[in-house]
């Protein structure tokens, strides 16, 4: 019998050596570095050019790839005027969809496809991620954009551009820390997505925009809003041992639990749930993470024997939500930090490229014939009758 990889679980399609993760032990390292390491000492803005470089950078290297991601934070007034013109209530995803496209339309370099020229590209893409979603939060509530402040870090500018509030350095750091957990993680289904379109040597705008609509899902980055509304269901943390044993029962999935490749913690996970509970102990334990620590019992106890354990969108919200950002904002804040990722292994892939087209068995009608239009509904009720 033909054996199908379904999920393309285990497929091994390239050569990598930016990430490496062991899921048994939940080991995640990029260039070869814990995670842990990168979260505690690093920042994205490092983190970002390792992965587009493929090495450490010096001082030198970094002061000048943060003084270019500085640069180039500020959007034209062309894609400004189009994002203030999306329509009220689309979620936030779908616009920064939109505005990537439309991005690539106004970059006379967005058809450049040599490896110098994607990565100039990069480089612009992930300064203006963060004023492109900052412009979305900002349209959608009827504002106007915040401009970008040169004097501040990537992830101070954006908390800043967000609100209109120039974050506290604790907020900052936490969230560069979350971006810093979030920029890379192998060949998951957005960065192969962006992989499998630039594999037909297309355009990185058209790569980074299907990667987008990738992360989207509930299956991947879409999660981390889902585990939101799954809490905001929960309510108190009282029920939630019985809504979970309820779900489990009915065999639905829980969300921010599960992984393809981890059958273990996700050491990100473990990261974010000690930032979560040390923004807990601070100020009073939140109803939030009081529910999430009784959903990660239940599930361990019931399923980690089944290898299901928390993944990396099960704490993350519940710091979003303590630096005060919507639930809605929690997928675009993903993209804001994958966009380093995904460039990081496009580029990577194309150097040694090769067009992307697995195959399916067929298991479809054979030896049928072309039957006019018009004789169609006969056929089938001779095929009923018959
Ligand atoms: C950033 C990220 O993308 S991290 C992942 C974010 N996604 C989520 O949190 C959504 C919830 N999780 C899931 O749906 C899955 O765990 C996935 C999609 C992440 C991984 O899925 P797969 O590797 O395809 O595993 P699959 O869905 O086949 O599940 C295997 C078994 O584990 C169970 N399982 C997997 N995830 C869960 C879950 N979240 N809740 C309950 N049971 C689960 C399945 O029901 C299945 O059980 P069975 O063998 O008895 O039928
Ligand atoms: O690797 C995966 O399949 C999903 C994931 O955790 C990520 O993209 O961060």
């Amino acid at each position: 019998m033909t054996n199908i990889a379904k999920g393309l679980e285990g497929v091994l399609f390239t050569e990598s050596r930016l990430t490496f993760i062991n899921g048994t032990e939940g080991i995640l390292t990029h260039l070869g570095i814990p995670i842990q390491e990168w979260a505690e000492s690093s920042s994205f803005e490092e983190l970002s050019l390792a992965l587009l470089d493929g090495k450490l950078p010096t001082g030198a290297e970094l002061a000048a790839f943060d003084a270019e991601l500085r640069a180039n934070r500020a959007l034209t007034p062309q894609l400004l005027e189009v994002i203030a013109a999306m329509p009220r209530g689309v979620h936030p995803m779908q616009a920064l969809r939109t505005a990537v496209s439309y991005l690539g339309l106004l970059d006379p370099q967005a058809e450049e496809t040599t490896e110098e020229a994607r990565r100039a590209i990069s480089v612009r893409m992930i300064a203006q991620f963060a004023t492109v979603i900052a412009a979305i939060h900002r349209a959608q509530q009827g504002q106007e954009a915040v401009a970008p402040r040169q004097d501040l870090t990537h992830a101070g500018n954006f908390l800043y551009m967000l609100t209109g509030r120039e974050p506290s350095p604790e907020q900052a750091r936490l969230f560069d820390i979350a971006l810093v957990l979030h920029a890379d993680h192998g060949m998951n289904a957005s960065t192969f997505t962006a992989i499998a379109t630039s594999s037909t040597l297309s355009d990185m705008y058209s790569c980074i925009t299907s990667a987008i609509g990738a992360l989207k899902g509930p299956l991947h980055g879409g999660a981390n809003e889902a585990v939101m509304d799954m809490l905001d269901e929960i309510g108190t943390p009282d029920k939630a041992a019985e809504y979970i044993t309820g779900k489990l029962d009915r065999k639905e999935k829980i969300m921010g639990v599960g992984h393809r490749v981890y059958k273990y913690f996700d050491p990100r996970s473990r990261v974010l749930r000690d930032y979560a509970e040390h923004v807990a102990n601070k100020e009073g334990k939140s109803r939030y993470y009081q529910i999430l620590e009784t959903i990660e019992k239940t599930v361990v106890d019931r399923l980690g024997s089944k290898g299901i354990y928390p993944n990396v969108d099960f704490y993350s919200g519940t710091v979003y939500s303590d630096l005060g950002i919507e639930k809605e904002y929690f997928t675009p804040i993903f993209a804001l930090a994958r966009i380093s990722g995904w460039c990081a292994s496009v580029i990577e892939y194309t150097r040694d490229n090769r067009l992307l087209r697995p195959d399916a068995v067929y298991t479809g009608a054979s030896d049928q014939h072309y039957v006019p239009i018009e004789q169609r509904g006969e056929q089938e009720l001779q095929r009923a009758e018959g």
